[in-house]
C-alpha cells in the first residue's frame, strides 16, 4: 500500500513529506526533485514570494545512490525564508515582546476564502496565524516533491506518461476542439508563461492576468491532467473506495482551492443524450477492440480502460485579494478588510502541476495494488504476466 504524509508550516524551518511502501529501484535523484519543485514556481501570475524563495531539498531516506531501497523516503524541503520567521514561527516558546514587531502581530482580520475563520473557532486560536500556516499552499511543494517518486514508478514499470496543463483561466479557455498535449508537448508547457497548450489562449489569459492585476481583483481557472500509457485494469467497481474515479477525485479535491473535478467530458456528458454520451466499442481490422472516441475520459467502471486518463480540476479565485474583502476585526468586533500582505494574482498553472503530482501518487498506488512488488523489476515482470494474459483482442 503506497500512503503519503507531509507536515511543515507555510513560514517553518522546512516541509517534510513521507512515501510509504514504495518498492525499491525507483530512479530518482535530488536534482529531479528540485527541478519538478521549480516547475511548480513558474507560472505567470504568482506573488512576490516565488521570486525571492528557494526550495532546498534534502532527500532524507530512502533512496541510496539514485536508487529507492524499499523503506519509507522522506523529504525535506527547506524554506529560505526562515530566519525572517525564526521567532514568529520558533517551536519553542520566545519572549512575547519580541513578537511585537509587524510579522509577529496577530492576525486578527480573518480572509474570507481561507481556512482563517473556522479555523481559529475549530483550534481554539484568538488569531489566524496557526491556521493559515498550515492551510497555505506552500504545502503542495511537498506533494510535487512526492510525485516525482510515483511518476517515476510509474514510468519505469509501465512506460506511464503525465502531462499537466492549463484550459482556463477566468472566462479565457482553450477552443473545446484544441487537440490535446502529449508528452513529447512538456517541454513547450514548461515554458508557456501560463502552462497553455494553445498559443493564442496563452496570449490571452496572460492579458487576463495583467487586466486583472491592474483591477487589483484575482482569477482561478481549470488544470487537466493526462496520463498516457496506462495498462488497463487498474481501479476497481466492486467497492465504491476502490474506484479510480473517486480516488482522483479526492486526490484532486484535496488540493488547495480546488472546487470541483471532472472526469473525462464531465459535465458535458451530463447535457448529452446517451447516444452521444459514450465510447462505442469496435473492432479493427486486426481483430482488436477499441473505442471510437474518448468521452468518458480513460475510466469505465471506476477502472482505467486503455484509453488517455483525463482529470480536471477547477480552482476558485485566489482568496486574498488584494481590493481587500469585507470581514470583521475579531479582536474588536469592528468592520473591518481583511489581512493583505502579498498574494498571488492567479495561481493556476503551478496547480497545474500539484495535480499532475496528486495524480501520479493515486495511479501509482493502484499500479502497485495490481502488479504488487518489491521492486520495479517485480512489478514490471507482474505487470507482463497481467498483459500477457489478457486476451489479445482486448489489449
Ligand atoms: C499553488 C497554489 C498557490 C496558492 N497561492 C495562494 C496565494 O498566494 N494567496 C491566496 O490567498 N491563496 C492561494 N492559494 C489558495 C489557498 O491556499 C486556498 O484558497 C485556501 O487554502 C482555502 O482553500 P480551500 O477553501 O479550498 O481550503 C493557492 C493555492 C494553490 C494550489
Ligand atoms: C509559498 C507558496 O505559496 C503561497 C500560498 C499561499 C496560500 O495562502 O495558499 C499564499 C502565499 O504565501 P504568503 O502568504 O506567504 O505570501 C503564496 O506564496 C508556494 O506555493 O510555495
Amino acid at each position: 500500500m503506497l500512503r503519503w504524509l507531509t507536515a511543515g508550516e507555510s513560514h517553518g524551518p522546512a516541509l517534510v513529506a513521507m512515501l510509504e511502501g514504495l518498492p525499491a529501484g525507483v530512479a530518482v535523484t535530488t536534482q529531479e526533485i528540485q527541478e519538478a519543485l521549480a516547475r511548480r514556481r513558474l507560472g505567470y501570475g504568482r506573488g512576490a514570494r516565488m521570486s525571492f524563495e528557494q526550495d532546498e531539498v534534502t532527500l532524507l531516506g530512502g533512496v541510496r545512490h539514485g536508487r529507492s531501497q524499499g523503506g519509507p523516503v522522506a523529504i525535506e524541503i527547506g524554506n529560505t525564508e526562515w530566519p525572517k520567521w525564526e521567532q514568529v514561527m520558533s517551536a519553542d516558546p520566545v519572549d512575547p515582546a519580541i513578537l511585537s514587531g509587524a510579522r509577529g502581530a496577530p492576525l486578527t482580520r480573518p480572509r474570507p476564502g481561507h481556512a482563517d475563520l473556522i479555523g481559529m473557532t475549530k483550534y481554539g486560536f484568538d488569531e489566524a496565524r496557526p491556521v493559515l500556516e498550515r492551510a497555505s499552499a506552500r504545502e503542495t511543494a511537498a506533494r510535487v516533491a512526492l510525485g516525482v517518486l510515483a511518476a517515476h514508478y510509474l514510468e519505469q514499470v509501465a512506460g506511464v506518461r503525465l502531462v499537466s496543463h492549463v484550459v482556463s483561466i477566468g472566462e479565457v479557455a482553450v477552443p473545446d476542439d484544441a487537440p490535446l498535449p502529449g508528452p513529447d508537448d512538456v517541454a513547450a508547457l514548461d515554458a508557456d508563461p501560463v502552462r497553455c497548450h494553445d498559443a493564442n489562449t496563452s496570449a490571452a489569459m496572460v492579458a487576463e492576468i495583467d487586466e486583472c492585476k491592474k483591477a487589483g481583483d484575482t482569477l482561478g481557472g481549470v488544470v487537466e491532467v493526462l496520463a498516457y500509457g496506462l495498462p488497463p485494469g487498474l481501479g476497481s467497481y466492486v467497492q465504491s473506495d476502490r474506484r479510480l474515479d473517486a480516488r482522483l477525485a479526492a486526490a484532486l479535491m484535496g488540493i488547495q482551492a480546488m472546487k470541483g473535478v471532472e472526469v473525462g467530458d464531465g459535465f458535458t456528458t451530463a447535457r448529452r443524450r446517451g447516444s452521444a454520451a459514450h465510447d462505442e466499442i469496435e473492432r479493427d481490422p486486426s481483430g482488436v477492440l477499441h473505442r471510437r472516441s474518448n468521452r468518458a475520459g480513460g475510466l469505465e467502471g471506476g477502472m482505467t480502460n486503455g484509453e488517455v486518463l483525463r482529470v480536471r480540476a477547477a480552482m476558485k479565485p485566489i482568496s486574498t485579494v488584494p481590493r481587500a474583502l469585507d470581514t470583521v476585526d475579531v479582536a474588536t468586533g469592528e468592520a473591518a478588510k481583511a489581512i493583505h500582505q502579498r498574494s498571488d494574482v492567479c495561481a493556476v498553472p503551478p496547480a497545474a502541476v500539484v495535480a499532475e503530482a496528486m495524480v501520479a501518487l493515486v495511479l501509482a498506488q493502484a499500479l502497485l495494488e495490481k502488479v504488487g512488488g518489491d521492486s520495479v523489476e517485480e512489478s514490471a515482470r507482474n505487470l507482463r504476466a497481467y498483459l500477457d494474459a489478457v486476451p489479445a483482442t482486448m489489449r
